[in-house]
């Protein structure tokens, strides 16, 4: 089976001459479906750019991302909208809801937009709130929301419907250890359901609900581990930031 996302040899530059950033260099990343990686380093090493090209957001400088068996660069503009709308979520640091629409509106929205009914898009979108625990708070709007709240929320947006690859900056950053545990057993979940997972970290805590550990440091991959009691030794001073 192909990988549900597979980085060859990405690397990343920013800016040219003297304000040249090689954001990410030569990183050779798979992920199959159903598995959960979690991705981990130094504030500047990478993640999140390592993050926005697994998601098609934004282009290799040179090096190929393939998404199930698919060469990104080989589709048009419209199917690599359209695979982006329908197989992969997104959950961001700042959560990204949309202020005018309440918690259940913000969920169904990607369904809607892709053409699914308004009343089986919002019946999804209650299903999964409901697995979050979110149920009372469908119809408040963003600002009504606590952050853990708004994050489950993101989470729910980014697991609805036939997503196959769900990637998730910091997810947990801004939550207590007892929310950022309910949001990493939600990717784990769908991580059962055969979707794969990307998540960027900064705590090792999280990371052991992952099935594989990557380390970037300077835009590249320098270590890749199973997490387990050992994780923390293998995090040396300096390697969070
Ligand atoms: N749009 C951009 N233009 C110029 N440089 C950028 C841009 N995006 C990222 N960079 C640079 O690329 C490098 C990697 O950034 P990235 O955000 O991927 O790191 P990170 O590991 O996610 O950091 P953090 O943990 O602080 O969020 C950094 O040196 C950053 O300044």
């Amino acid at each position: 089976m192909s990988a549900a996302v597979e980085l060859r040899q990405v690397s990343r530059v920013y800016g040219s001459g003297p304000t040249e950033v090689h954001a990410l260099r030569e990183v050779d990343l798979s992920v199959r479906s159903g598995e959960l990686v979690a991705v981990m380093g130094p504030s500047g090493s990478g993640k999140s750019t390592l993050l926005t090209i697994a998601g098609t957001l934004e282009e290799p400088t040179t090096g190929d991302v393939v998404i199930a068996g698919q060469k990104l660069a080989r589709l048009s503009r419209h199917d690599r909208a359209r695979l982006r709308r329908r197989s992969i979520g997104y959950v961001f640091q700042n959560y990204n809801l949309l202020a005018g629409l309440t918690a259940v509106e913000n969920v169904a929205l990607p369904l809607e937009l892709d053409g699914v009914k308004v009343k089986v898009a919002r019946a999804a979108a209650m299903e999964v709130l409901a697995k979050l625990d979110l149920t009372e708070q469908a119809t408040r709007y963003p600002d009504e929301l606590s952050g853990g709240e708004s994050q489950r929320v993101a989470i729910a947006r980014a697991v609805v419907g036939e997503r196959r690859l769900l990637l998730a900056d910091e997810p947990t950053g801004a939550l207590d250890s007892l929310s950022g545990e309910v949001v990493m057993r939600m990717l784990r979940l769908a991580s059962h359901d055969g979707v794969a997972g990307v998540v960027v970290t900064h705590d090792a805590q999280m990371a052991s609900w992952a099935d594989r550990v990557v380390f970037l440091r300077d835009g590249r991959v320098v270590d890749q581990t199973v997490p387990g009691p050992g994780l923390d030794s293998i995090l040396t001073p300096g390697a969070t930031a």
